[in-house]
């Protein structure tokens, strides 16, 4: 649906881009024509996806560990990458959730989840648009949120409060770095199933079955929001700016996705917290 050329010259730093959802947009920026820098925790994982793209595609990909909850590691990853070359475009896809009974998580947990998803993306953002300031050089920054930033989501409480979080501080640079040069924008997906997302919110027993509770009655498609990340991030939308684009087949508009679990007793609470226990 886009020209080849569309991302061509740009120089993309996706955060988490070694698995996921962040993988598809990487594999959709690189086909466009972008430069690709992914990072995580996981070196090998890493490196494997970025080895896939290079000979799939034949761009350029490299990938470089950074723990985004550590600022002086993000520091340290910015500083490395912009030796070679800035980038042009920060993706902030990076984040961390589970189900949990809100009353039973401890500070640790719920530290667990913001930690990452606020705080490292927050310093990610920082570290980006500090150096784009500096050197008055113009960048995107995307966001990907959640469709919790609308309607709340029990039991995934932490995740929640951290995309709202990340939403206002959307809207907020847009208006303070807007002048500079800088857009800040965001995707609110609903549920794209990916490994990641599975292993954290579909516990044995749970069958939330988002298929027939979507309107369109599907889940979306990893390509579907690699399109639409591609559109957001490319001079297509220079006019965008502070918005966030809800990506959910309209599956926010009957339910926040999680109310299945207030139909959870204590009994099945307590049999998920023992599982996670032995594992
Ligand atoms: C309509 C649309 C539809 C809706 C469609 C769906 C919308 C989804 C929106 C969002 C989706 C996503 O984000 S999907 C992304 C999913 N991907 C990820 O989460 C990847 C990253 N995950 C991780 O790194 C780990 O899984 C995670 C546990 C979060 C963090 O790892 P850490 O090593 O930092 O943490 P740990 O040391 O293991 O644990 C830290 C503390 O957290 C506690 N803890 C760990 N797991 C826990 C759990 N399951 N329940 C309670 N507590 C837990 C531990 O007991 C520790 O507390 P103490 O015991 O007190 O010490
Ligand atoms: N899939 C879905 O249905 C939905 C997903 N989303 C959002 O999409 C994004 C991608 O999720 P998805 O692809 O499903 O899940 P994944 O678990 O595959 O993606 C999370 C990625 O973040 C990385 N990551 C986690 N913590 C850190 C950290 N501290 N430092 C650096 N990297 C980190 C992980 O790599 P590593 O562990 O190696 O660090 C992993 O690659 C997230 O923001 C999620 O909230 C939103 C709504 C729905």
């Amino acid at each position: 649906m886009f020209e080849k050329g569309l991302l061509a010259g740009k120089r993309i730093l996706i955060t988490g881009g070694g698995s996921g959802l962040g993988a598809a947009m990487g594999r959709r920026f690189v086909e466009l024509g972008a430069e690709l820098v992914i990072c995580g925790r996981r070196l090998e994982l890493l490196e494997d996806t970025a080895e896939k793209l290079r000979s799939d595609l034949g761009g350029k990909v490299s990938a470089v560990q950074c723990d985004i909850r550590d600022g002086a590691d993000v520091d340290a990853m910015m500083d490395a990458i912009w030796r070679e070359a800035p980038i042009d475009v920060l993706i902030n896809n990076a984040a961390a959730t589970f189900i949990a009974q809100t009353e039973h998580l401890s500070f640790r947990a719920a530290d667990a989840i913001l930690a990452p998803t606020l705080h490292g993306t927050m310093y990610c953002t920082l570290a980006a648009g500090s150096r784009w300031i500096e050197a008055r050089r113009k960048g995107v920054v995307l966001s990907i949120l959640s469709t919790s930033t609308i309607t709340g989501r029990a039991f995934t409480v932490p995740s929640a409060m951290a995309k709202s979080a990340v939403l206002a501080m959307t809207k907020s640079l847009a208006v303070e770095w807007g002048p500079k040069g800088i857009r800040t924008v965001a995707i609110a997906p609903g549920a794209f199933p990916t490994a990641g997302a599975s292993g954290q919110l579909r516990p044995e027993g749970r069958d939330e079955n988002w298929a027939s509770r979507n309107p369109l009655g599907r889940p979306g498609e990893h390509r579907e929001l690699a399109d639409l990340a591609s559109f957001l991030i490319s001079d297509s939308a220079g006019y965008i700016n502070g918005e966030m684009v809800v990506q959910d087949g309209g599956a926010h508009l009957r339910s926040s996705g999680a109310e299945d679990l207030l139909q959870w007793t204590d009994a099945q609470w307590e049999k998920q917290r023992a599982a996670r226990a032995r594992s």
